[in-house]
């Protein structure tokens, strides 16, 4: 593919008419990049991902995507868009008492009739797709475990095929490992880098593990109060930097007066 996968302009998101979340974000994502978006609570990372599909609706800006409008896409084509974009949540989203074949399946949700999940009527070839992809994440031993009885990384390594199941040229992930302890993390990780690279996918992940960000990103984009304030590569990103990233303007120190008569819990009286 020629040009960028992913043409962001001047995109701003205001949540019910007021709180300002993403402020003109003007950004260009080429075909093949791991991008770590990273960025204080509350700094947009989330808003700015879910525009990307329209999980969010942008209050204002353009999102072309592989070529097309998908910020103002409605109906078949928006669903046809979405179809190429695979997304992964913090918390799986899986059916917990379905077992861990079909929920991979599910992620071929849009593109076969509803008989065809409704019924289970998959056909072999899905199935041998959604095996393989199993067995790439090391999970081909437990097909029919349902998959509430899975732990996170496992969960999330099925959150990782289902989105792989759609065939898309675009992942999104969203905190995808900010449930996990650091080894289940960094297996999560490692799987999804790897099963990106593979197929030459593109790759947009929200991360608050900054060391996790640079071990992992071939591009880096820090966000802060919904505006971009860096964007580079991990060498780029240095101590100043991230210190810039995460520091929040310098909230007025209140002033606590004494309330006459007031005496707090355990504090002594000394007349
Ligand atoms: N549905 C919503 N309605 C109103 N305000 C929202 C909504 N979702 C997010 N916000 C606000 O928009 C701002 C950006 O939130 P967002 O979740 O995108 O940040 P984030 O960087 O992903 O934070 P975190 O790392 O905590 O998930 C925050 O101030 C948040 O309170």
């Amino acid at each position: 593919m020629k040009g960028p996968l992913l043409k962001i302009t001047n995109l701003s998101k205001r949540y019910d008419g007021n709180k300002i979340a993403l402020k003109n974000i003007t950004l260009e994502i080429q075909p093949k990049e791991f991008v770590v978006i990273i960025g204080p609570s509350g700094a947009g990372k989330s808003t700015l991902i879910r525009c990307l599909n329209q999980l969010v609706k942008p209050s204002e800006g353009e999102i072309i995507f592989d070529g097309e409008d998908i910020s103002k896409a409605k109906g078949k084509k928006l669903r046809q868009l979405r179809g190429k974009i695979g997304m992964i949540f913090q918390h799986y989203n899986l059916i917990s008492r379905t077992n861990v074949l079909k929920n991979v399946l599910n992620g071929k949700l849009g593109s076969v009739p509803f008989w065809v999940s409704t019924f289970g009527l998959y056909s072999q070839e899905d199935r041998l797709q959604a095996y393989n992809l199993l067995k790439t994440v090391g999970l081909q031993d437990s097909l029919y475990q349902q998959a509430k009885d899975l732990s996170g990384g496992q969960m999330q390594r099925v959150g990782i095929c289902r989105a792989l199941m759609q065939e898309p040229s675009l992942i999104l992930a969203d905190e995808p490992i900010a449930s996990l302890d650091p080894k289940s993390s960094e297996v999560v990780m490692d799987y999804l880098k790897k099963v990106t690279e593979e197929r030459d996918l593109t790759c947009i992940v929200n991360l608050h593990q900054v060391e996790v960000a640079k071990k992992y990103a071939t591009r880096i984009i820090g966000v802060r109060e919904g505006e971009i304030v860096f964007d580079g590569t991990s060498e780029e990103l240095s101590e100043d930097i991230i210190k810039n990233i995460y520091h929040l303007p310098e909230k007025k120190q209140e002033v606590i007066l004494p309330v006459p008569g007031f005496v707090a819990e355990g504090e002594a009286v000394y007349e």
